[in-house]
């Protein structure tokens, strides 16, 4: 199992934001996780990184326990946002180019098949001719495929992107869907954060539905969006996500 988190518990001061929830991801298994603004889809991403201790059950990662995972390496990990950055204006390259450092280690200057798989991946993401450019010039929707170039420069054996499409147009959607479904044919796994699922419905086998912290949902992507889009209670807080499934 790549990610195998069990009854998590996750809080933020004195809330409480995941109740007791499983996740579970297998190698070359593409997952969705779905669900309205709050209901803890990030926290979970997290928490299964680490990122955010948990305050009860448990999390491994490669059949391994959080507290003794070391294969960092292996991970691509793509953040909601890009910051809003420092001072010093990094380059296009630079940003992906950092995607390689767990790989070594003396970072720079970069070997030629460090650069030739940069170079790929800024291609797989249409920002082929913006390598040189300042990061700050892009726009919030490019920053954020150079975002993903990087995570997929490493050549990770698993992804984890929240929200990747956010802001990035239908062509690239496209682009984007293939490069996933080439990497899981290689047995990466992908665990993706969507609000909506898009080109990428494609390629993804089972959806997980959050909803206020807990799994509501979890099953292959036809199944859940269908049980979901019948939900009583609630259907604004999921309009959009099945229209686009
Ligand atoms: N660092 C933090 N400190 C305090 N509260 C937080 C923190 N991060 C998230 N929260 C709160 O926890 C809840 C779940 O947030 P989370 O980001 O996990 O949800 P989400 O499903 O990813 O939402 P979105 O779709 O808006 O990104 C929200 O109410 C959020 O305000």
């Amino acid at each position: 199992m790549i990610i195998d988190v069990e009854s998590a518990q996750v809080g933020y001061e004195d809330r409480t934001v995941l109740r007791g929830v499983d996740l579970k991801l297998s190698a070359g298994e593409a997952v969705a996780l779905l669900g309205a603004n709050g209901s803890g889809k990030s926290t979970l991403v997290k928490a299964s990184l680490g990122l955010v201790p948990l305050s009860g059950g448990t999390a491994k990662l490669f059949d391994t326990p959080l507290g003794k995972f070391r294969g960092w390496d292996r991970i691509g990990y793509v953040p909601q946002r890009l910051g809003a950055g420092g001072g010093v204006p990094a380059t296009v390259t630079e940003v992906v180019s950092a995607g390689r450092l767990a790989k070594r280690y003396i970072p720079f200057p970069a070997r030629a098949s460090d650069r030739r798989i940069v170079a790929e991946s800024l291609e797989a993401v249409g920002l082929a001719d913006r390598g040189k450019d300042a990061v700050a010039t892009l726009s919030g929707g490019q920053q954020q495929r150079v975002l993903i170039a990087r995570a997929l420069a490493a050549e990770p054996d698993l992804l984890v992107m929240d929200e990747p499409t956010a802001g990035v147009d239908a062509a690239n959607q496209d682009l984007f869907a293939e490069l996933l479904g080439r990497r899981k044919r290689a047995g990466c796994a992908v665990l993706l954060v969507a609000h909506e699922l898009g080109p990428v419905a494609g390629i993804i086998d089972r959806c997980v539905v959050l909803s206020d912290g807990r799994v509501v949902g979890d099953g292959p992507p036809r199944q859940v969006l269908d049980s979901a889009g019948h939900h009583p209670h609630d259907p604004q807080a999921h309009h959009g996500m099945w229209s686009a499934a």
